[in-house]
């Protein structure tokens, strides 16, 4: 028999009032992967990830996690969870409240890895209250590691950490999938989606709109860009396959659908294009193509 999925939503819908944040959305993990939800602002994110966990009833739809109803997954200590306003307990030491938690499963991450995996280890005896954002994201972590659970569902992890914290964080998030743990987090960061997913899902409107590896997405979606140097940008915006004309001063950048039409119309009408260079696009120019631009 297939092994059950870490984490498997079908028809999704989340209402608040009258706002829709998710929509009839469809989305199975499998059990070892690391994936990334991405999406601007209001995308929906939390909203799918809160109702994965249980945190509340969805309007519509059903969530299972490592085959089995939220709140019992949960409960077993087969799920750790990040949430973007997790609370620590004030006026406890960090240390204590790590020992709290990891006792209550039976067989709890060893402590002292726990402590060096998450780069907490100056901060035992600290204070809850005095702890930086980027420390207690850390933290944070750790109580959702305590019963080295299968799976990780994270909302925005990396949100208050400087870049060593990052770095330092999705090296954890690595050496955790090599052992086999799934990680599912939400985040706005692309570079970190990726370079740390094995599959990114673009969540919009509550909505999946792309659903593969980032190459696949950053392929399928937003073509390539053309780039060159020219002091004229008369009729750019109307050569075929362009999409948009972008670049500054001298430089432009064309993004197109198809490179090879608009370089064929671009040096029929040229003898040179200097600094040339074609690429594939970037997971943002992908990302913000899917979203429909910037909000
Ligand atoms: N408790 C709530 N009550 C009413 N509306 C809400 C509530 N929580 C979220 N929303 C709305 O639902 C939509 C989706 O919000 P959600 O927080 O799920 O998005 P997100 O992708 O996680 O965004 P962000 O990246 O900003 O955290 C937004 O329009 C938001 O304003």
């Amino acid at each position: 028999m297939p092994e059950t999925p870490a984490l498997d939503v079908r028809g999704l819908t989340v209402r608040y009032g009258g706002t829709t944040a998710v929509h009839d959305l469809t989305l199975t993990i499998a059990r070892g992967e690391t994936v990334a939800l991405l999406g601007p602002n209001g995308a929906g994110k939390s909203s799918t990830v809160n109702a994965a966990l249980g945190l509340f009833r969805p309007t519509a739809g059903t969530v299972e996690l490592l085959g089995r109803e939220p709140l019992a997954a949960v409960r077993s200590g087969g799920v750790g969870a990040m949430l973007q306003h997790g609370g620590l307990p004030s006026e406890s030491r960090v240390g204590e409240v790590l020992r709290l938690v990891a006792g209550r499963y039976a067989d709890p991450w060893p402590m002292a890895d726990l402590v060096t995996t998450t780069g907490i280890e100056g901060l035992l005896d600290r204070r809850t209250e005095q702890l930086s954002g980027g420390q207690r994201q850390r933290v944070l972590l750790a109580l959702a590691l305590a019963g080295a659970p299968p799976l990780l569902v994270l909302d925005e992890p990396t949100s208050a950490m400087d870049v060593e914290g990052r770095h330092a964080f999705w090296a954890t998030m690595r050496s955790l999938a090599d052992r086999g743990h799934t990680v599912v987090f939400a985040t706005h960061h692309l570079a970190e989606a990726d370079a740390v997913a094995d599959r990114v899902v673009v969540v919009d409107g509550g909505r999946v709109v792309a659903d593969g590896t980032a190459a696949q997405v950053k392929s399928g979606i937003a073509g390539r860009t053309v780039r060159f140097t020219c002091t004229d940008r008369t009729g750019l915006a109307d050569l075929p396959g362009v999409t948009a004309v972008g670049g500054s001063g001298e430089l432009v950048e064309l993004a197109t659908t198809d490179a090879e039409a608009t370089l064929r119309a671009l040096l029929a009408g040229r003898d040179r294009l200097p600094d040339l260079e074609v690429r594939g696009a970037s997971l943002e120019q992908a990302f913000l193509t899917l979203t429909g631009g910037t909000r």
